[in-house]
């Protein structure tokens, strides 16, 4: 007898395809990819709002073994990055394995069969040997609470659901929020609009993006004849200079005091660089510690918010009214459209799914102290349950895509094992995990994430998000291990 595991996976952004990708690359065939929207994507498939791109050189946000010649900028935009993900899903014949339009409500886990037992928003029941949750960490935009809100008249949206429909052009525009999203788009909408009122409650760090001149424009022109440009070494070696970038950085994160000034020298000389008026350079000034919230590349948003039409808000908003934000400075700001720059439910993982383990043990409860897995991946009790980009495997520094390749072949590792061995399922050892969460959550107490307040912590203060090291580190270690595993070989009941 063999058996062959059935494989399911919920979500098509990234990681699902990762996970996806990595078992039809090693001949398993067996899976289904289920995403509760109509379109692949995930994060790049929602974010369409002005100015959306990645933070992260696109020779590295991109699969390693799918390089693309064609990237038109060296930081893709939002629409280049979908368009990759559709031709690497198309051209690796994945997409007669997904289905779109299908929510998981929840999953449970039956011992006696060993089976998963996945009920959909359609009422359908799906069953999978193996279930491979790829969520996100943030696909579930926030919005504040905010008295008023709900009376406010013109146009509001979050920042993830960006509402096409609304003309800009010389609007009266408040931006709430001064994070990742709303330093994209205040510099792609400020010419157009009327007036920016930018409500900010903490000024980012930010270093230069390095968008085409960090290599002299002679390089840069050669690298640029479509010739060389296809030549895989260029992109290779592009990847490599920007892996070791990024590695550095991480080392100042991690609590290298010395790499850590020259981030914050570097951040500090491109603000001043860049802001000549005394008094936005002081609101432009963040106040804790660089890197406790996510570092933030652009070389577009100080001179933006340097022009005449916008202005920086620094007291906080009391409530909305049906045409303005008012302050808890008294002062009201009429305004047309409100666009809610206010991130994602990181720390929720995989809320709002309702799932169960052996013994109808509830993921919600084992997480009420905050989330927490084996290398992200694996729950004790909760077996051939592998979480893609699961708790503590953000970085604050790197791709993630590298970290979704690294767990992608954890979970293909596994399921050979299953295959292999003729095992019905497998669960990671409790005290394999708890030494495992000990060891990581002592390392981030010394890394500067605990330094102040982020969607990187949980209200206990626990780091949930990220990776306490470097990239390299976790692609060392992310190897399926059957010592770290209780095996069943034989079902209790059949
Ligand atoms: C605006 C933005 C910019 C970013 N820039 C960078 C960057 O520069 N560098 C970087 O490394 N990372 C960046 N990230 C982080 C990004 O989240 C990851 O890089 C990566 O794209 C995550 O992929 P994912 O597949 O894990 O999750 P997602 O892309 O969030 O995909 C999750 C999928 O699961 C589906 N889903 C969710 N719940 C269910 C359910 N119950 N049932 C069915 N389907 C479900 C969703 O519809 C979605 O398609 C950015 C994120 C955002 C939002």
């Amino acid at each position: 007898m063999t058996r062959t595991p059935s494989v399911l996976i919920v979500g098509a952004g990234f990681g699902g395809l990762a996970a996806a990708l990595e078992l039809k690359r090693h001949g398993h065939h067996e899976f289904t990819i289920i995403d509760k929207a109509d379109g692949l994507g995930g994060v790049w498939r929602d974010n369409t709002y002005p100015g959306a791109a990645c933070d992260a050189p696109s020779d590295l946000y991109s699969f390693s073994f799918e390089q693309n010649a064609n990237w038109p900028k060296r930081f893709a935009g939002q629409a280049d990055i979908l368009a990759y993900m559709h031709d690497v899903a198309e051209r690796n014949g994945l997409m007669d394995h997904i289905r779109f339009g299908i929510e998981v409500a929840s999953a449970d886990f039956d011992a006696d069969s060993g089976v998963w037992r996945v009920q959909t928003s359609t009422g359908e029941v799906i069953e999978a040997d193996v279930f491979v949750p790829a969520v996100g960490q943030l696909s579930r935009p926030v919005m504040p609470t905010i008295e008023g809100m709900a009376s406010f008249r013109g146009a509001s949206f979050h920042s993830a659901q960006w509402n096409h429909d609304v003309d800009l052009t010389e609007k009266r525009v408040a931006i709430v929020g001064t994070g990742a999203s709303a330093i994209q788009i205040i510099p792609a909408i400020q010419p157009k609009v009327g007036s920016l009122t930018v409500f900010q409650r903490s000024a980012p760090w930010i270093i230069p993006k390095f968008e085409n001149y960090y290599i002299p424009p002679k390089v840069a022109a050669l690298t640029k004849l479509p010739v060389v440009n296809k030549l895989p070494g260029i992109h290779r070696a592009e990847r490599l200079g920007w892996w070791a970038f990024y590695e550095f950085v991480t080392s100042g994160l991690e609590g290298n005091g010395k790499v850590a000034d020259f981030l914050t020298a570097w951040a500090t000389s491109h603000r001043e660089s860049q802001i000549d008026d005394p008094e936005l350079l002081a609101k432009m000034t963040p106040d804790y510690q660089a890197g406790c919230k996510r570092g933030l590349m652009a070389s577009n948003y100080y001179p933006a918010v340097g022009q005449p039409n916008v202005h920086i808000e620094t007291s906080h908003i009391e409530k909305i009214t049906p045409n303005a934000v008012v302050t808890d400075d008294g002062v009201s700001h009429p305004v047309d459209v409100i666009v809610y720059c206010t991130g994602f439910a990181a720390t929720q993982f995989l809320a709002p799914m309702n799932i169960h383990g052996i013994g109808g043990k509830s993921l919600r409860e084992v997480w009420s102290d905050g989330a927490r897995a084996y290398y992200g991946l694996a729950v004790p009790h909760f077996p051939n349950m592998f979480v893609m980009y699961g708790p503590n495997t953000n970085l604050g520094s790197g791709s993630i895509i590298y970290m979704h390749e690294q767990q992608a072949r954890y979970v293909r590792q596994a399921v050979e094992f299953l295959k292999r061995k003729k095992a019905f399922y497998v669960a990671v050892k409790p005290e394999v995990e708890q030494s495992y969460d000990a060891e990581i959550q002592k390392r981030l107490e010394k890394t500067v994430w605990t330094k102040c307040s982020s969607w990187y912590r949980e209200a206990s203060g626990r780091v949930v998000a990220n990776w306490p090291g470097k990239m390299s580190e976790y692609g060392k270690r992310t190897n399926f291990d059957p010592k770290d595993y209780d095996v069943t070989r034989q079902l209790a009941v059949g």
